[in-house]
């Protein structure tokens, strides 16, 4: 069944229909369609090279599609004259793989920047105090503010990126592979947070992740990139009705299976005395 959504449907703040990209010959995505619903946490995956992070950066804004149309927030990205036309730009954030941080700037000056460039009018001690209430938010110490990149942790260096995506106060969260690289006790803290920050400040998050754990942990639904195109959106059960190979191997193999253990383990072992 197929469902036709008004382009500012407000309980799909992302629609993209018959997406397609290209890099010369090399075709990444041919007739990708995706609904994201409001408020929800959307997992995408995909293997290596399948066209995930291509596809948020065609979202934003950032690469122009051969085809299709995308519209976000009422507003269609693929109309608009280069990303700087793009009139929404200030109601997402984006934590980009690796954070993006500018090193020559203190954690606080890279908050500020986005800042700076949407609200010049801001008073400079307003713009400070926003900036370290955006860290703190983002479960840095106070005194994060006042560091260099280089002098943070991989984990610590994430959460910046994320205070920085915070800084305009976004309706769309966009966060490409944010547990990657993490130790799996910062992974958990960092979906933890995730989860905490949509539910509190009503977000809709664009996940690219790899990470079994944060899609069994945090996401509602998961879209799952192959053959140029999105294959299929649903819970991790709908999914796994589905008898495509691989997302049967992707759920079902060794991995899968222990994100799932892993999961229903810790539901079960809460209600669980221990003797
Ligand atoms: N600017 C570019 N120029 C040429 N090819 C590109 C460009 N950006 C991406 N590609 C190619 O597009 C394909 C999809 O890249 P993308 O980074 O979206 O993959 P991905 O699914 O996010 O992969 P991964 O999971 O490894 O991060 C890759 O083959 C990549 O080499």
């Amino acid at each position: 069944m197929s469902e036709t959504f008004l382009p500012d449907d407000p309980q799909h703040p992302i629609v993209v229909e018959n997406l397609r990209n290209s890099f010369g010959d090399h075709v990444i995505h041919e007739g990708l369609s995706l609904t994201v619903n409001r408020g929800e946490i959307l997992g995408v995956v995909g293997g290596s090279g399948t066209g995930k992070s291509v596809l948020m950066r065609s979202i934003i804004g950032l690469q122009v599609p051969d085809d299709g149309s995308i519209t976000v927030l009422g507003r269609s990205i693929t109309d608009a004259e280069g990303d700087e036309d793009i009139d929404i730009r200030a109601r997402w954030g984006v934590l980009f793989q690796g954070g993006a941080l500018f090193s020559t700037l203190t954690v606080g000056e890279n908050v500020e920047v986005p800042l700076k460039e949407f609200y010049p009018e801001i008073a400079e001690q307003l713009r400070h105090e926003i900036a370290q209430f955006k860290v703190m938010l983002s479960g840095l110490p106070r005194d994060a503010v006042n560091k260099y990149p280089a002098e943070l942790s991989g984990g610590m260096k994430k959460r910046a990126g994320l205070a920085r995506a915070l800084a305009l106060d976004p309706e769309l969260l966009f966060l490409d592979e944010p547990t990657a690289g993490l130790d799996p006790i910062g992974a958990a803290a960092f979906d933890k947070l995730t989860r905490a920050l949509q539910e509190t400040l009503g977000l809709t998050v664009f996940l690219i992740t790899h990470d079994l754990d944060t899609l069994y942990e945090i996401c509602d639904r998961v879209a799952v990139l192959a053959d140029k195109k999105v294959i299929a959106v649903g819970t991790i059960p709908e999914l796994l009705a589905l008898d495509h190979p691989w997302i049967q191997e992707y759920f079902n193999g060794p991995r899968g299976r222990a994100a799932r253990d892993a999961q229903h383990g810790a539901r079960h072992g809460a209600n669980q005395k221990v003797l």
